[in-house]
């Protein structure tokens, strides 16, 4: 008896809070050009908010998979969902946005110009584009180009140039970020920089990012998550939790924790 009403005493559990769509789930996912076989079998769940880095050897499909993930190649078998939606309704709610290593400005806009392109473009289409979001030259601002907004892109350093294409990105306010070595062909202090640029930037805007990148070092740096694919076919090799505390600073890759993590990758890298 009295342990009948201990246990009718017992408060019952409050419901636990919905969880929000992850950002991208893809299930058994396989890509295909013609008889060769780029991706197979690939399950993975992003979950909203993470930062993830891709590594793989050269042709493991990284780049592939981010062109699934945002609708420009079909999956040949598998499912790809993007935040609960399939990939063609994610693109048509600009969920998404895509980085590439070229930051493929229009030459004769005005990095404000460029900033402001996804939304005249959105509006000549008639497509719905979402209010309240940060305006062009608040961005601009946000990735530190105060002052630059009406320099053309050949008066910007390729660094600057990286930045507006970042920009402009964001203007639509995604919830998924794609980015596809965007980096790659900066210095490495400029590299550094915008690294902790980038940092911020998905701090402030709680955007889920997938970065796909060469280096084994900003591999660690920026992800929570590393993803390493294997190649012949594309597959999923490992995923490594990066235990690493936010904010990353420089300083931090002298640790010897970082260097544990990077040497680790390194070692995975050589038998993909
Ligand atoms: N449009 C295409 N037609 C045929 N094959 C393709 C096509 N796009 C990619 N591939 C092949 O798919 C494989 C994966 O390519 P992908 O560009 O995704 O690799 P990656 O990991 O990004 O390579 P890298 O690190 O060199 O940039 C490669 O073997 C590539 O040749």
């Amino acid at each position: 008896m009295a342990v009948a009403q201990k246990l009718t005493a017992i408060e019952p559990a409050a419901p636990a809070a919905p969880r929000p769509p992850a950002a991208a789930i893809l299930r058994n996912a396989s890509v295909r050009f013609g008889s060769f076989t780029a991706i197979q079998d690939l399950s993975l769940e992003i979950e909203a908010g993470a930062f993830y880095t891709i590594l793989g050897p050269s042709g493991c499909g990284k780049s592939t998979l981010l062109r699934l993930v945002s609708d420009l190649i079909p999956a040949a078998s598998g499912e790809v969902e993007i935040l609960g939606k399939s990939t063609e309704e994610a693109r048509l709610a600009r969920e998404f946005a895509f980085v590439f290593q070229d930051a493929t400005l229009l030459p004769w806009r005005t990095a404000l110009q460029n900033v402001e392109l996804p939304l005249e473009i959105g509006r000549k289409r008639g497509v719905a584009v979402k209010p309240s979001g940060r305006s062009a030259r608040e961005l601009l601002e946000l990735v530190g180009l105060k002052g630059r907004e009406d320099a053309l892109p050949h008066e910007l350093s390729g660094g600057m140039r990286q930045r507006v294409a970042i920009a402009r990105a964001l203007i639509c306010q995604p919830k998924l970020l794609l980015m596809d070595e965007p980096f790659g062909a900066l210095d490495e202090m400029t590299r550094d920089h915008l690294n902790l640029q980038l940092l911020q930037i998905w701090e402030e805007t709680s955007t889920t990012i997938l970065f796909v990148t060469h280096s084994i070092p900003e591999a660690v740096f920026l992800g929570q998550k590393v993803l390493m694919l294997r190649a012949h076919p594309g597959r999923l090799r490992e995923v490594v939790d990066i235990d690493l505390p936010f904010p990353r600073t420089i300083k931090q890759r002298e640790t010897p924790e970082f260097m544990r993590y990077a040497g680790y990758l390194r070692e995975l890298l050589e038998t993909c």
